[in-house]
């Protein structure tokens, strides 16, 4: 039985151009995003990948990505659950604000601490812990049962939301996690052993 999890990063937003802290705003992709979205959907269709269905957030960005995505496929109008447990990590006070006037306020160290620590908090917003905490009990409760029922599974959602699960299906440690960085647009195809480990993973970087 193929038990198929694919995760896709959203494509470029208007506000990873104007490089802007980004967390539950909801700014919509540029024309490069657009573009990524479908260069995903090709990469999946070259490579025969099909869904049963797709698990989005309650963001903009995330949602188009996940339409075009389908659209490539041939897919359009596949059963598409959106659920903010997968929107992106909550920025708090940080929102907003544009990340190299971040740095020269609060210091390069600073800020990579609040953008790739595992636990500490931007002020106001949430940690990746906090990330963690509400995307693995959704993830377990309405995803993970399906790919171990052998639907094929698509997760169009964001960087640190996404950070958050491969965190878990690829056993990073709090250590090793700041160094992960996922693109936009790369969708990552795992196939799951029947105890729900990680048989394969494939990055689909390129054509
Ligand atoms: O702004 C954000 O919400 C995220 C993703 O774009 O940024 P960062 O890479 O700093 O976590």
């Amino acid at each position: 039985m193929e038990r198929l999890l694919v995760l896709a990063r959203h494509g470029q937003s208007e506000w990873n151009l104007k490089n802007l802290f980004t967390g539950w705003k909801d700014p919509g992709l540029t024309a490069l995003g657009v573009e990524e979205a479908r260069a995903a959907g090709r990469r999946l269709k070259a490579r025969d990948v099909r869904f049963d269905i797709a698990f989005t957030s309650a963001l903009g960005r995330a949602q188009a990505t996940c339409a075009l995505i389908l659209e490539e496929l041939g897919q359009p109008g596949l059963e598409t659950v959106a659920d903010a447990a997968l929107n992106e990590r909550d920025y708090g006070d940080l929102s907003g604000l544009n990340k190299d006037d971040a740095r020269a306020r609060w210091g390069e160290e600073q800020v990579h601490v609040w953008r790739r620590s595992y636990d500490v908090p931007p002020p106001g917003g949430e940690s990746l812990k906090d990330t963690v905490a509400r995307v693995l009990p959704y993830t377990m409760r309405e995803i993970l049962p399906r790919v171990m029922r052998g639907e094929r599974v698509l997760v169009a959602a964001h960087g640190n939301s996404l950070r958050a699960l491969v965190m878990v299906l690829d056993g990073l440690t709090t250590a090793t996690i700041p160094g992960l960085e996922l693109a936009t647009g790369v969708p990552l195809v795992y196939r799951l052993k029947d105890d729900t480990t990680v048989a394969t993973k494939e990055i689909l970087d390129r054509d």
